[in-house]
């Protein structure tokens, strides 16, 4: 039987439906998946339906620019890349393909700590500003010569993920006894650190033992004072759903915030990343950049965030859909398609520039 040949994407979704025929139905559901009932992960999608738009007209709209900038580096748009861990489940060339994509895109990428492919190699191939992720490792000199690898590389940010003391219970990967393919590792870590994560074990995700094993679930807000005197770069926090925790956030000296819920991974039940994120904005007001990201599929998504108060907004698993169905040119075509409906909505409701993306254009009706 032939393969069904798809039309050219023409949103971010017809990507997802690219990804689906080229992956394995274990790494696809690691990808898809989210914690126990996925309830949070249905939620961060289900928010998007709450909103709506307020139009103004008669507005010069014959340019509409997305460009920004973010800690000091100019970038072509908002949209970002989160951290997701593992990119040579999707593709060969992995990480170092996302960064060209980024590249060809003029976006930012945020690298994770368990990128399958080098620091060195990444930073090589990216034509953008690269940040990297980290978990708290409970093995602190192997962070420190992370952090060390990372500035030398040059990337320009690192961001302490700061919801996963322990992994979320995700249904699928345990029912699938998801493991790491022996040829893929996180090649940044040393490998005795990799062996659990390669250990196919029925009724259990190998991730999940393999997190156990090296993030530290003891770490708290007096802990960062380590990394901030370790590095100069400066520190974004992943993975806060609260002002106070936002508030926290800029008191221990962070200089960026991403609001975030793991992408449903992590706490089921915890609040949709949308309706979290105008809380964290008004706790800290103008001075900290607050990021997004949490089920945003397309260019009206990214507008209702950033008009809530989002200074960038990233994306998880469209940038994994863009990388199976076609590498580097996949990724471009992902950030390029949502910031092509970015500056469409931005025409169309009459906000030619992002300053004029602002609270005034959205309405977020409450959940139930
Ligand atoms: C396959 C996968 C792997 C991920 N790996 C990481 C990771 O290594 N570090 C991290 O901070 N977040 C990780 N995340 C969470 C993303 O950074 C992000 O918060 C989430 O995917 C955003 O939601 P979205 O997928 O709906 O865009 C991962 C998400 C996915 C889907
Ligand atoms: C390898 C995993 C721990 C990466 C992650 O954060 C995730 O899958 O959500």
């Amino acid at each position: 039987m032939t393969a069904p040949v798809l039309p050219p994407p023409v949103c971010v979704e017809d990507y997802r439906r690219l990804a689906r025929l080229r992956l394995d139905q274990d790494v696809w559901d690691f990808i898809e998946g989210g914690a126990e009932t996925e309830r949070t992960l249905g939620a961060n999608r289900r928010a998007f339906e709450r909103v709506t738009l307020r139009p103004r007209v008669l507005v010069d709209v014959s340019h509409c620019d997305t460009r920004t900038e973010l800690l000091g580096a100019p970038l072509a748009t908002p949209v970002g890349i989160a951290p997701t861990a593992y990119h040579r489940l999707a593709h060969p060339e992995g990480e170092v393909a996302t960064a060209l994509g980024a590249g060809t895109a003029g976006a930012l990428y945020v690298v994770s700590i368990f990128a399958s492919r080098t620091l060195e190699d990444i930073a090589a191939a990216a034509t953008g500003p690269l940040w990297l992720q980290l978990y708290w490792l409970r093995r602190r000199e192997v962070l420190a010569a992370l952090v060390d690898r990372a500035a030398a590389a040059g990337f320009r940010a690192l961001v302490l993920t700061v919801d996963a003391p322990r992994l979320g219970r995700r249904h699928r990967d345990a029912r699938n006894g998801f493991a790491i393919g022996s040829g893929i590792s996180a090649v940044n870590l040393d490998a005795a650190l990799m062996a659990s994560a390669h250990r196919a074990d029925p009724g259990r995700s190998a991730l999940a033992v393999h997190t156990a094993e090296a993030v530290d679930p003891s770490v708290t807000w007096s802990d960062l004072a380590w990394l901030r005197a370790r590095s100069s770069l400066p520190l974004v926090l992943k993975g806060i759903l609260t002002a106070e925790d936002a508030l926290l956030a800029v008191e221990h000296g962070a200089d960026a915030i991403v609001v975030s819920n793991h992408g449903g991974r992590q706490l089921d039940g915890a609040t949709a990343s949308l309706d979290a994120l105008a809380e964290v904005v008004d706790a800290v007001g103008a001075d900290c950049p607050v990021l997004f990201d949490g089920g945003v599929r397309g260019g009206t998504e990214v507008f209702a965030a950033l008009a809530l108060g989002a200074r960038s907004v990233l994306l998880g698993r469209p940038v994994l859909w863009g990388l199976a169905a076609a590498g580097a040119a996949g990724v471009a075509g992902v950030l390029e398609l949502a910031t092509e409906e970015l500056a469409h909505t931005m025409a169309l409701t009459g906000r030619p520039g992002l300053a004029a993306v602002d609270r005034s254009a959205v309405v977020l009706r409450k959940g139930l």
